[in-house]
């Protein structure tokens, strides 16, 4: 794969639920080693598109998508695509951290396992031990790998499930709201790690919050009642938006 060609394209992509159209002709590029933040006032189908680069609108039975979505290229939404294997390609964190009521070590090594990653105890071993300590929890869980998962604070949670994503080698990570249940200390966790991710994977993280898009992103994507807006390097969207609405947005007119 050329190193400057966009990780994801997504094309002139409508959803809709039922009779209601949520997102309009959205088209934006998704690039390696970048952070895009998805800003804009609730309702205005963030998450909806975010869902759209892994298929997890699939799972709600009401949703229909149409454009064309590709991850290096390749038509997601494309008939022969494995679902499973696209979810593994592109993870996802969730608002609320979501870990299996297992130990931590099985909550890591269970992707691994049944993508055939990692198959013995010694492979699964370094497996588990790198992807948390990509996901900065090593530390503070290699003593109490065969506790439980739930067992964690919110925030150590959070991380546990950031490193579930990546413990199957995904190339774009998905992030919807990572922080909103989390407190100052353990957002500010998250953040750093993002920061530590951006070089190896392509992420995409909605949040509600603008300081952490400013704070986190490279590019920003501002969207209102289903339209994509502006799409822009993110220094430029919080000081020198184009589109009046987006300046709206910012300077807190609305949202
Ligand atoms: N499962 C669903 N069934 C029906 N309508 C839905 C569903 N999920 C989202 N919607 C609708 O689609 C629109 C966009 O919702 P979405 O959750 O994508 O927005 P959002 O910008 O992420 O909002 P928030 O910031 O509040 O999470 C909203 O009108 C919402 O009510």
């Amino acid at each position: 794969m050329v190193s400057n060609e966009p990780k994801m394209t997504a094309r002139h992509v409508n959803v809709s639920y039922g009779p209601k159209q949520a997102l309009h002709d959205v088209s934006i590029d998704i690039e390696q080693d970048k952070v895009v933040a998805f800003i804009g006032p609730s309702g205005c189908g963030k998450s909806t598109f975010l869902r759209t680069l892994n298929r997890m609108n699939d799972t709600v039975a009401s949703a229909r998508v149409d454009g064309d979505i590709r991850l290096d290229g390749q038509d997601i939404y494309a008939p022969e695509m494995d679902v499973v294997q696209l979810r593994a390609r592109v993870g996802m964190v969730f608002q609320k951290p979501n870990p299996f009521p297992k130990s931590i070590f099985e909550n890591i090594a269970y992707g691994p396992r049944i993508h055939g990653l990692a198959t013995g105890k010694a492979d699964l071993d370094v497996v588990v031990e790198r992807s948390l300590t990509r996901a900065g929890l090593w530390n503070e869980v290699k003593d109490r790998l065969t506790d439980s998962g739930t067992a964690l604070s919110g925030g150590q949670q959070q991380r546990l499930c950031i490193a579930r994503a990546i413990a199957v080698d995904p190339e774009v990570i998905l992030m919807d709201e990572p922080c909103s249940a989390l407190d100052p200390i353990a957002t500010a966790k998250i953040e750093e790690l993002i920061h530590e991710l951006r070089g190896r994977y392509a992420i995409a993280i909605v949040t509600h919050n603008m300081q952490q898009a400013a704070r986190v992103s490279q590019k920003t994507a501002f969207f209102h009642l289903g339209t994509l807006v502006e799409y822009g390097a993110t220094s430029d969207i919080f000081t020198n938006p184009v589109q009046e609405r987006t300046k709206d947005y910012i300077t807190g007119r609305y949202g």
